[in-house]
């Protein structure tokens, strides 16, 4: 196999506080290549740490104790300040949840897709943007030259998100991931914007990582699928066997999922204790 584009390796990461330390990520191994792969798991099984240890970006109180990260060939390990801001935007592009919490209100979305241009470039202003518009226009927005003039608070959810992904992609990143990309979003433009992710990545052979806790999205949008549980990944498996899923709690999870025929069975941790009993 060729070398992933992603490669976590025994990835540990603990919550610290006065009383010592409580473990959040247990020992975590997967690869990534030019390929969808998804992490899923109820909330607080730690998808979102396992993206942002592997981005250098854990929150304040969190630190990784252990293992190994390799992007793109680069061992994460002791990555300063500068190296790492080399680093994010061209290898990996992360997407978030909702783009009112990841553009900045107060600048001009031209200004924002461009930025990391003017950081990993030498591009002149006018290369940027034109460079910027036709990634704006690539994104499925229909006037990129108002949309590159506007102020975020102007845009629509779905807009916004799209601006967040020409943002990501304009460095041509080798890995993008997406963290619950469609969860702000109304049921219709989901699609959607995963239409618009799965396009985007098949043409520039892009890797996907996408964070989801919708098992029916992962179901038709990967190509893999990891289950997280309690900050370790307990099951792997391909998406089209998430349906006949052997393992207990990927079992339950997929039974639980909100269009599955048992609306409203319990949660899927209950489930599965109780089927390990
Ligand atoms: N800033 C923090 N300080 C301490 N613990 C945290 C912090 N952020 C997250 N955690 C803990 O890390 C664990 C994993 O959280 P994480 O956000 O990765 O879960 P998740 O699977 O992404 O959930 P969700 O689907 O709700 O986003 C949780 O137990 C959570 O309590």
């Amino acid at each position: 196999m060729a070398e992933p584009l992603l490669s976590v390796e025994d990835l540990h990461v603990a919550a610290m506080d006065e009383g010592g330390s409580r473990p959040v990520l247990r020992g975590i191994s997967f690869a990534v290549g030019r390929e969808r792969v998804a992490l899923v798991g109820e909330s607080g099984s730690g998808k979102s740490m396992t993206a942002r240890a592997i981005l250098g970006l854990l929150p304040r109180g969190l630190r990784r104790t252990g293992g190994r990260v390799v992007l793109g060939g680069t061992d994460l390990a002791g990555l300063d300040a500068r190296a790492w801001q080399g680093l994010r935007g061209k290898a990996v592009g992360l997407v978030l949840q909702d783009p009112k919490f990841s553009l900045n209100p107060a600048h001009r979305v031209g200004r924002q897709v461009e930025e990391t241009l003017l950081l990993h470039t030498r591009l002149s202003r006018t290369e940027r943007r034109e460079r910027a518009l036709d990634m704006l226009a690539k994104v499925g927005l229909d006037d990129p030259l108002r949309v590159y003039r506007s102020y975020p608070g102007e845009l629509s959810g779905g807009m916004g998100q799209r601006v967040m992904i020409a943002a990501m992609l304009i460095a041509e990143p080798a890995l993008l991931i997406a963290d619950e990309p469609t969860s702000a979003l109304d049921q219709a433009v989901r699609g959607q914007i995963l239409d618009l992710l799965r396009g985007l990545a098949e043409e520039r052979g892009m890797g996907l990582l996408l964070i989801s806790h919708d098992l029916q999205q992962v179901a038709s949008f990967a190509h893999r699928v990891l289950v997280m549980h309690r900050g370790a990944i307990v099951d792997r498996l391909a998406a089209e066997q998430l349906a006949d899923a052997t393992h207990p709690y990927t079992r339950a999870l997929w039974q639980a999922r909100p269009s599955a025929a048992t609306h409203g069975t319990r949660l899927p941790t209950a489930a599965w204790q109780e089927a390990a009993r």
